[in-house]
């Protein structure tokens, strides 16, 4: 595929975000876009590996990963002088979007390639459709972006993949015209097609939508959903004292909030999460943005969900589809990573700041991914 505006990319392809804990910290320290060198190597530790045998030692490795996961939003600091740091991350950022250019300014090239293929689209939902906000329960989508999604799903099949429960990921995205597939698909409703893969997996069953449509409802994980249900209870009781922790049930994962939590209590919300996982070998902890997530030790990720997909709409292993994944955040890597691997499609990271990323392009924000969508829309019906 002649996509790839980074083939040369020097950028480490493993999954540690770029430290931005320093920013904000005293001038004489360096600021997280020193992680790049001039030439855009990216110098940051591969994956760190957690002991075992050391509670604090993990822990503290946690909290590393806990404050890596979201830039802050900018703060005005009497210690640093705000002129000169945003002059340097937004020449950092303009380093950055060289290698991974914005979808927007690429448009051109992405639509000639697509020419006479069918587009298939995946859209993340926090940070890619709604803005991230405090309250997981305020992440509401505007109306724009509603109407710009509803019309691409009329062009291009379209589906929504996020972690959270699918049931609410619909009701929040509100349309019937699209896949969902919730708790990092682990739950995925698709559509019934010819395809003996799907159908005799022994985890999909088909069923009918509440349209009465028949489709295919896949879930990997349903053993876990007791064990899942029991940790949501423990974690609700056990970090109900943390001011600002908030423990939201995604069916099949749990997510345990910190945006509100002071930075002085992060340690404590790991602590109390890891001592509830030592019961639970078959779960495993994740993290986004500012969220540290809770799921079952399955191979199955976002990532298998598109194949997954892909395969239910008939439309995987042919050299006429071109999927498009769309997402902000770590869990959105293991998408890019089988689109790129594959040479099958592309991702697009929804990123502000330098990021590494197996995506191909980027764009700011959810703003610029409505764009997106609508030069999309225009371009096919030109097309046809
Ligand atoms: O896969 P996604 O659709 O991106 O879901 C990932 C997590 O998104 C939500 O949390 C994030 O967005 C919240 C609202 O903007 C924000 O408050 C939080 O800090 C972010 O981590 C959702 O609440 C989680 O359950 C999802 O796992």
């Amino acid at each position: 595929m002649d996509l790839k505006p980074n083939l040369n990319s020097p950028v480490l392809a493993d999954q540690v975000p770029v430290n931005m804990s320093n920013l904000g910290r005293s001038a004489t320290s360096a600021p997280y876009w020193a992680a790049f060198s001039s030439n855009l190597h990216l110098t940051i530790p591969k994956r760190r590996t957690f002991p075992n045998k050391l509670d604090d030692v993990r822990i503290s490795g946690w909290l590393d990963a806990m404050q890596e996961s979201s830039p802050p939003r900018k703060k005005i600091n009497k210690d640093i002088n705000f002129d000169t740091a945003s002059e340097e991350a937004d020449a950092l950022y303009l380093s950055w979007v060289k290698i991974y250019p914005s979808a927007i300014s690429s448009f051109e090239k992405i639509t000639n390639y697509a020419k006479g293929k069918t587009v298939a689209l995946f859209l993340d939902y926090d940070g890619t459709l709604s803005p991230i906000v405090d309250n997981p329960e305020h992440a509401f989508m505007s109306s724009a972006m509603r109407t710009a999604v509803k019309n691409a799903a009329g062009y291009f099949p379209t589906a929504i993949i996020s972690g959270r429960s699918r049931d609410k990921v619909h009701g929040f995205v509100g349309l019937n015209e699209l896949y969902y597939a919730g708790s990092h698909g682990m739950d995925i409703i698709g559509p019934v097609k010819d395809s003996k893969r799907v159908s005799n997996h022994p985890n999909s069953i088909r069923s009918t939508d509440e349209q009465g449509k028949e489709v295919n409802l896949f879930q990997p994980a349903s053993e876990f959903l007791p064990m899942i249900d029991e940790v949501f209870r423990s974690l609700i009781k056990n970090t109900k004292d943390i001011l600002g922790s908030k423990v939201e049930n995604n069916k099949f994962c749990v997510s345990v909030h910190y945006r509100l939590v002071d930075e002085k209590s992060w340690d404590l919300i790991a602590q109390r999460v890891l001592d509830i996982l030592k019961d639970y070998p078959r779960l495993r902890l994740t993290y986004g943005r500012k969220v540290l997530e809770i799921r079952p030790v399955i191979d199955w990720n976002k990532g298998r969900a598109v194949e997954f997909l892909l395969e239910s709409l008939g439309l995987n292993d042919r050299d006429d589809v071109l999927p498009i994944y769309v997402g902000d955040d770590r869990t959105d890597e293991d998408a890019f990573k089988v689109l790129r691997v594959g040479g099958k499609g592309f991702g697009i990271l929804v990123s502000s700041v330098p990021k590494e990323t197996n995506a191909y392009y980027s764009l700011r924000e959810p703003l610029e991914v409505m764009d997106f969508l609508i030069s999309l829309v225009r371009w096919k019906k030109t097309e046809m």
